[in-house]
């Protein structure tokens, strides 16, 4: 079928909700549900790919308005699926659609694009019976290391359903955590969200963890709620001890003062969150790692021309994570196995995902070793479950989110829960 005509004829926007236990991070807790959105293009031939993004409601407004300017589109042109969101959007690209101040510089068209790419990526493998990972150069590890992804988690959260993995509030509940991680899943590496308790109980924490896991490769992630002084202090304290300090403070200037002065490995997903940022940052010399992401990135295309842009100013080059569906994690492993740059154990949190919701049979998605296989079925490797899809829609409609605009990332904001920056 390749070199024919492939045109879209249909494109669905689905939101979603599944449940999320409450893990906390600089903001709060994570709300009892995480929204998501799953993106379905149709071409003329009756072939199907499929996308997953995050929630919210101008996200996805504006997800609706692209998918209905997609129709007629080529599915081999993702130069005009560029075109086509840029003229969606009209304009229409301020503000930072839910994204709790996180990731609000990245390009509003990227992350609605986003979604889009891999659907059509995947349809593209189906077409020409390939792995999505061959479409993107090839894949050059057949399992993609993921590290175990610890959290500060509250149990018992009212109106929150509990789920087995029980408190962990300190640094005995986080090595708990650790291990019940790592025996479930093998991960070789693991990072913890920090930026909830004063830094000394973290770094006690990092400390517990070296101890426990002596050759796990640590990293610690504030979410830039850190003073420089104390950034630095940190870094200087935890030398020899973290692989790399996540976005420990705010900003490509302050990431920058840092980093001149720190022993520790700087990586950031907050302070480098678009094409336009890599120009300041490098020439700042602000971070060492770009932790990537296609959801914000604009898809798995250009996130392989990030990793060319790394590697050309030396910088190491790594995946964040926020809470997502099979979907995107199988669209994250087809990408980190073609990008030979990306050689750190990636983020996700799967592990915090019930088993029993997810869109997509997860089965082609197995963890051994701390890594996910790379699927070699042609396309992305797994398929929409059209019954899940409807049941997660349908618990979206219900779970008393669908209003809310800032859900797809950080939630519920803690009332009692200081939000100013730096907080310490
Ligand atoms: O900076 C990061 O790694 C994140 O923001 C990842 C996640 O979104 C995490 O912080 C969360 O879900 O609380």
């Amino acid at each position: 079928m390749a070199g024919t005509s492939e045109r879209v004829v249909d494109v669905t926007v689905t939101p979603v909700a599944f449940r999320d236990p409450p893990l906390r991070n600089s903001v709060g807790v994570h709300e009892p549900y995480a929204l998501r959105t799953v993106v379905e293009i149709t071409t003329e031939s009756g072939v199907s790919g499929i996308g997953e993004t995050y929630g919210g409601t101008l996200h996805l407004e504006r997800l609706r308005r692209t998918a209905a300017e997609l129709v007629g589109m080529e599915v081999w042109s993702l130069n005009d699926l560029i075109a086509r969101t840029t003229r969606a959007l009209g304009g229409d690209t301020a503000g930072g659609d839910g994204m709790a101040g996180m990731v609000t510089g990245s390009s509003t068209a990227d992350r609605v694009m986003a979604p889009f790419d891999v659907a059509c990526l995947d349809i593209q493998g189906k077409l020409v019976g390939r792995p999505v990972c061959d479409l993107l150069g090839g894949a050059v590890r057949p399992s993609v290391p993921y590290s175990a992804y610890l959290f500060y988690k509250w149990a018992g959260h009212p109106g929150q359903e509990d789920d087995d993995w029980g408190a962990a509030l300190d640094p005995a509940g986080l090595v708990d955590q650790a291990r019940r991680m790592i025996d479930a899943y093998g991960f070789s590496a693991i990072k913890l969200k920090g930026g909830v308790f004063p830094p000394d109980e973290e770094i006690a924490a990092v400390r517990a963890l070296r101890r426990a896991f002596p050759d796990h490769p640590l990293r610690l992630d504030p979410n830039a709620v850190w003073s420089t002084e104390t950034s630095l202090r940190v870094a200087r304290e935890l030398d020899g001890v973290l692989q790399y300090l996540e976005d420990p403070t705010a900003g490509i200037d302050g990431m920058a003062s840092v980093a001149g002065r720190s022993p520790t490995p700087l990586a950031t997903n907050m302070c480098v969150v678009s094409f336009d940022d890599l120009a300041p940052a490098v020439a700042r010399g602000a971070v060492d790692i770009v932790l990537s992401d296609h959801h914000f990135w604009g898809g798995l295309r250009r996130c392989g021309q990030l990793s060319a842009i790394c590697e050309t100013f030396g910088l190491g080059l790594s995946m964040h994570s926020n809470s997502h569906l099979g979907i995107s994690l199988a669209a994250m492993t087809h990408l980190a196995a073609a990008t030979p740059r990306l050689t750190y154990a990636c983020d996700t949190h799967w592990p915090w995902k019930r088993p029993d919701e997810d869109v997509v049979d997860p089965a082609p998605l197995r963890f051994s070793g701390g890594g996910v296989t790379v699927p070699t079925a042609p396309g992305l490797g797994v398929e929409l479950d059209r019954e899940a899809l409807a049941r997660l829609h349908r618990q979206y409609l219900d779970c008393g989110l669908r209003d809310r605009d800032d859900t797809g990332y950080m939630r519920r904001f803690d009332p009692s829960f200081p939000t100013e920056t730096p907080r310490w």
